[in-house]
């Protein structure tokens, strides 16, 4: 599902060229189904793991593998769909503001051609389940941050990716909205979606045990 072999990525400095490495030798393999926490430090090089799982980015040296296409092969022009399979969601919520909770969801849909009915089918369904039934016509800011942080994931499953990447999907809301966030991606996962989960909190993985790897410096340190 993921395989990371070897991964070694530097980012360019200002003039074009690489600067240092910010991930290094970076070895592991994801299998479908799973889930998984990505544990380090602030700096440590989650988000770069994860933009390298999300295909937004190639490695410097080394092969990223995911769902079963290896990046140094892939073709810039079948990025874009290999990038609708893997739903993400990020630090920030990213949601668009001027478009109605309603929209923000059904965005992904329209976009693949997908039919209305359907469209109205579907969302009826996720609204359902992250438990914003009767506020579909709100805009984000009419919500709270838990509920903002609900719709976000909403948007990232509405496609039924095979894979879910969480970038701290948790790290501003409180305790309870943090459980209740952590058990819909629980939930995606119970029902057959690969995920990986972002976190510097060490509460989240005590509370979901699974396996977690913890970067340091760019390396994995602890795979378990
Ligand atoms: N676009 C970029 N250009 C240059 N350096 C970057 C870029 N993005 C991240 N870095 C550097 O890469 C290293 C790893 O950053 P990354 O964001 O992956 O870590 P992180 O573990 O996700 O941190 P945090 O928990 O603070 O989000 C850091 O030293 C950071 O400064």
């Amino acid at each position: 599902m993921v395989r990371f072999s070897r991964v070694a990525l530097a980012y360019p400095d200002p003039r074009g060229r690489p600067g240092p490495a910010v991930l290094r030798d970076l070895s592991f393999t994801l299998g479908e189904g799973s889930f998984t926490w990505l544990l380090g430090p602030s700096g440590a090089g989650k988000t770069s793991v994860l933009r390298l799982m999300q295909a937004a980015l190639r490695p410097t040296e080394g092969e990223v593998e995911l769902l079963g296409i290896p990046l140094s092969r892939a073709r810039r022009r079948d990025l874009p769909a290999l990038r609708r399979r893997i739903g993400t969601v990020h630090q920030e919520f990213r949601l668009l503001s001027h478009l109605t909770a309603w929209d923000n969801v059904a965005l992904p849909l329209r976009l693949a051609g997908v039919a209305e009915s359907t469209v109205r089918a579907d969302l009826a369904e996720l609204f359902d389940w992250i438990g914003l039934a009767g506020k579909e016509e709100r805009r984000p800011e009419e919500l709270s941050g838990g509920e903002q942080q609900r719709l976000v994931i909403a948007r990232a499953v509405v496609t039924r990716p095979a894979l879910l990447v969480a970038d701290e999907p948790t790290s501003d809301l409180d305790a309870r909205q943090a459980r209740r966030t952590l058990a819909l991606l629980s939930e995606m996962n119970r029902q057959g979606t690969t995920v990986v989960v972002a976190t510097h909190s060490e509460d989240l993985p005590a509370r979901y045990p699974a396996r977690a790897l913890a970067l340091e410096g760019g390396r994995l340190v602890a795979d378990g």
